[in-house]
């Protein structure tokens, strides 16, 4: 039997957090506030302390820090309703065994509690809580996992591989780990590759020799290079050419490389957070990503949610983006309840960056002070499908490219059988004609001349595909 004490000041969260303790055996001492924690831990400490961070007389973490100063062997588990990333990351600078967001699950505390009692704390570590005011906006559970992984990998050098959707903060987070790690005085460099010649990659990643390939007037500082010290964040890894993935490869495990057309050896102390839109194991199925190297980058991986998974998430980025559009001198704007419920309601294919486009667009064009219903449908209207995923910055090869890594996953005999061919064009041939369709208000024969399709055939296609036709 071991002995807990909880710290919060909801009388209900501490009955039925007190009452499932008890039940798995421990011995339970409970405080409403730092005046009665204080007291309790001057007459005797306990094994364990699960205390909540916003107490009617101060801040519980502090107060954690001051008792494990004296006590580092003490461990604590932290839970705040309060969940933000600055939240997660005191909560790991502390030494905390566990942070769980509120409301959390009694399993996951008791667990936490079996786990602290066995294993005791972290190493106790005294740095200074960053108050900064943090990039990443956001406190649906979906975030808060992405919070408490970044949380434990600021304080190291591993490898972490971002996936998500595009739009959805990957560069942000990156940024995020840089920020908060011990690296910030050091640079935080980007290179995407889909956005440089396949070509020029490798000169770009590990630097070129003077001469090295024609218009190369001078000797380059690669991009490993310049982050040195610092943190290499890799965009859209999972468009990097093969020869280039065996290269990346050979620096993760030796620390060095040369530089393209150069003899010497350069070192280099970097930190590497990789992301992709596309899913790279999908890739590594088909041949197109080096699976030692997904496994080199993939240390922690981060799944970012789509926008459209993270529910009131949506607001409060929307009141963000209205604030900061504010801030820059735009007419001060806010969203009626309609208007909140219309951005809830849309899907998001371009994710935080389609709603930051968006609210920005309506801050400039908004008529009235309030922004209604009308005019977030207004803006959202005419931008479905294609244009938004062009927005998004997809490509039609970016869609096929997915279509194939979800075959790879789903049906994978599809890529050896012959059917290949059938099944994208079908995926593609769907939205194609429900495209025309629209734009001929459903009159097949419209629809069929303007695809230079025989009506006989559209019909089957109809059929085939399982399309019902909508009324003009
Ligand atoms: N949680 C968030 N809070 C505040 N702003 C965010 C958040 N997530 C994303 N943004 C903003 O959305 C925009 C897109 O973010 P970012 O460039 O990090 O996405 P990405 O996933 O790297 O996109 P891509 O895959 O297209 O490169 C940026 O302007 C970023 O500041």
């Amino acid at each position: 039997m071991s002995r807990i004490l909880f710290v919060d000041d909801d009388a209900a969260v501490r009955t039925v957090v007190a009452q499932a303790l008890r039940r798995g055996g421990d011995e339970v001492t409970v405080a409403p506030d730092l005046a009665q924690f204080r007291r309790l831990t001057a007459a005797g400490l306990p094994d364990l302390i699960v205390t909540d961070v916003v107490l009617p007389d101060g801040d519980g973490i502090d107060a954690m820090r001051d008792l494990r100063a004296r006590h580092p062997e003490l461990p604590v588990i932290v839970v705040s309703a309060r969940n933000t990333l600055t939240t997660a990351v005191r909560a790991a600078e502390l030494g905390a065994y566990e942070y769980l967001p509120k409301p959390f699950d009694l399993d996951a505390l008791a667990r936490a509690v079996a786990g602290a009692l066995m294993r005791g704390p972290a190493a106790a570590d005294a740095t200074e809580p960053e108050d900064a005011a943090l990039p990443l906006i956001g406190r649906s559970p979906a975030m808060q996992e992405v919070y408490r992984t970044i949380a434990r990998v600021v304080a190291t050098d591993l490898t972490v591989l971002v996936a998500g959707e595009s739009g959805t903060g990957k560069e942000l987070v990156a940024r995020a780990i840089h920020d908060l790690g011990r690296r910030v005085g050091g640079p935080f460099v980007a290179i995407n590759m889909a956005a440089i010649p396949r070509e020029l990659i490798e000169a770009e990643l590990f630097g070129h020799e003077r001469g090295a390939f024609t218009g190369a007037a001078q000797r380059h500082a690669g991009r490993f290079e310049q982050a040195n010290g610092g943190t290499l964040f890799l965009d859209e890894i999972g468009d990097m050419p093969l020869e280039a993935q065996t290269r990346l490869l050979r620096v993760l495990q030796t620390g060095e490389f040369t530089t393209v057309g150069g003899a010497r050896t350069i070192r280099t102390d970097v930190r590497i957070v990789a992301a992709s839109h596309r899913d790279l194991a999908a890739l590594v199925a088909i041949g197109q990503f080096r699976e030692d190297l997904f496994y080199r980058l993939a240390v922690v991986p981060v799944a970012l949610p789509p926008l459209r998974e993270r529910g009131d998430d949506i607001g409060l980025l929307a009141r963000h983006f209205l604030d900061a559009a504010a801030i820059e001198g735009l007419p001060r704007r806010t969203l009626s309840d309609d208007a909140l419920a219309a951005l809830l309601a849309h899907d998001w294919p371009g994710n935080v960056r389609e709603l930051e486009n968006l609210v920005r667009r309506l801050a400039v064009l908004a008529r009235d002070e309030v922004i209604d219903a009308a005019a977030v449908h207004a803006s959202l209207g005419g931008r479905r499908s294609l244009a938004t995923d062009t927005q998004a910055g997809a490509t039609v090869g970016d869609a096929v490219r997915q279509i194939v890594e979800r075959l790879a996953r789903e049906r994978p005999a599809a890529l050896e059988d012959g059917s290949l061919y059938d099944h994208v064009i079908a995926e593609v041939e769907r939205p194609l004609i429900e495209i025309m369709l629209a734009r001929h208000g459903h009159n097949q024969l419209r629809t069929a001349r303007a695809l230079g399709l025989n009506r006989n055939t559209l019909r089957k296609r109809l059929d085939q595909l399982g399309i019902v036709l909508g009324t003009e």
